[in-house]
């Protein structure tokens, strides 16, 4: 049975379909935006897996079915494989009506996202995620784009699907670690909002582990649920929409830090929750028992429960820098989501002072989970 989460955002709305076996089914794909042409945009170690059965799928829908390979990784997320998607538009003869359809995780999603963006000013697009992290994320809500060497994706649009795909089976194939990445921006949905569903995660943890596709199902379910209406409320995040972001500012500074890819996005976030949480505890916002319970579900979803160390000399001053270029920033001053009390988070400045005490701290070979 397909379960479905509709976000709600006027003629921007679409619905966001989760279920074992769709991406095979050709009526998955029934109404979607007619066009003589669609592209697949995938990468190449996910077009081997899933381009096949997307191409027929899609077959009886549009008169071609036309495919672009991106080189996979976060390395990749730029200018240069963008203008890949771009040529690929290009030379198969797209039009303003051909429909791009994202198959792969969040990389491929962002980047294909800003194509279908930018691309004759507009053009629609489709996301069919094939990671944990994207099926709960990053497909939906319509964040789009791509890295700077400075900070992560510092350049992008906020533009929405049509359609959401979520087909489970994807995970059969999805290694441990990506599995785990996925986890930390599910785990993010309870302190930010959902402390039954923090205690859920906390009882199902082996089964979500193990790959269970009835606890997997549950998890997108209501991590969709959750962030639809999130964004729902603050389409551009002028102010709510920031609490999707707990964990991201250290994190996004550890993945700009050691250089993209070598922290994974879910690792970082997972991290970056911990150190968050951290110096919600030294403002005064929650005990150090909502840390310590933090922490240890952070550490059995198999993430980092510590930071980076980003720079021998200075490694508080160098995550400074980073983070300084976080969107969220105002006037030069970087702004936190922190945790108000559990299931409740709040967006705010941080005296560096504590902010480096806490980098200092959880940076350190000593703090275990
Ligand atoms: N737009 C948003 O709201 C949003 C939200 C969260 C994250 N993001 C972005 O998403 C990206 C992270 O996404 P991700 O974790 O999916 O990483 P990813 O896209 O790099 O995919 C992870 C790895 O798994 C492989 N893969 C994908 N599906 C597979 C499958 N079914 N079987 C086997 N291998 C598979 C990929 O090729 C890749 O090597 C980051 O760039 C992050 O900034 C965006
Ligand atoms: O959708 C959002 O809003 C989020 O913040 C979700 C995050 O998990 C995601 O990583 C997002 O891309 C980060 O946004 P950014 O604006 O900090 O780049
Ligand atoms: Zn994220």
């Amino acid at each position: 049975m397909t379960d479905t989460v509709h976000i709600d955002l006027g003629d921007r709305s679409y619905p966001i379909l989760i279920a074992s076996g769709l991406l095979a089914q050709a009526d998955t794909f029934a109404h979607c935006p007619k066009a003589s042409q669609a592209l697949i945009v995938s990468n190449e170690t996910v077009a081997p897996l899933y381009a096949r059965q997307l191409q027929a799928a899609l077959a009886p829908h549009y008169p071609k079915v036309e495919q672009v390979v991106l080189p996979d990784g976060e390395a990749h997320k730029n200018w240069t494989t963008l203008q890949g998607i771009f040529d690929a538009l290009m030379h198969n003869g797209a039009d303003r009506k051909t429909v791009l359809f994202a198959l792969g995780g969040g990389v491929v999603g962002d980047m294909t996202g800003f194509a279908a963006a930018s691309f004759m000013r507009g053009v629609p697009f489709v996301q069919v995620p094939t990671t944990l992290l994207s099926q709960v994320d990053s497909s939906v809500g319509g964040k789009t784009g791509i890295n700077h060497p400075l900070g992560k994706n510092m350049i992008g649009a906020f533009y929405q699907p049509q359609l959401v795909v979520c087909d489970l089976d994807t995970f059969d194939t999805l290694p441990a670690r990506e599995l785990s990445a996925g986890l930390a921006e599910v785990i993010k949905y309870g302190p930010i909002a959902d402390m039954a569903f923090m205690d859920w995660l906390e009882a199902e943890m082996p089964a979500l582990i193990a790959g269970d596709k009835r606890a997997l199902a549950h998890a997108v379910r209501r991590s969709c649920e959750i962030k639809a209406d999130v964004v729902s409320k603050d389409e551009r995040e002028a102010d709510l929409r920031a609490i999707l972001n707990f964990g991201h500012t250290f994190g996004h500074a550890i993945e700009a830090g050691m250089g993209y890819g070598v922290w994974l996005h879910g690792e970082g976030v997972g991290a970056g929750m911990v150190m968050a949480a951290e110096l919600s505890q030294r403002l005064g916002l929650v005990d150090a028992a909502f840390v310590r319970r933090l922490r240890a579900l952070v550490a059995r979803a198999g993430l980092p429960v510590r930071g980076a160390m980003l720079d021998s000399q200075d490694n508080a001053g160098r995550y400074l820098e980073l983070m300084r270029h976080d969107k969220k920033s105002q006037a030069g001053a970087i702004r936190f989501v922190l945790i108000d009390g559990p299931g409740k988070a709040v967006v705010r400045e941080a005296p560096d002072a504590l902010v480096r005490e806490v980098i200092d701290l959880c940076c350190a070979e000593a703090v275990q989970a």
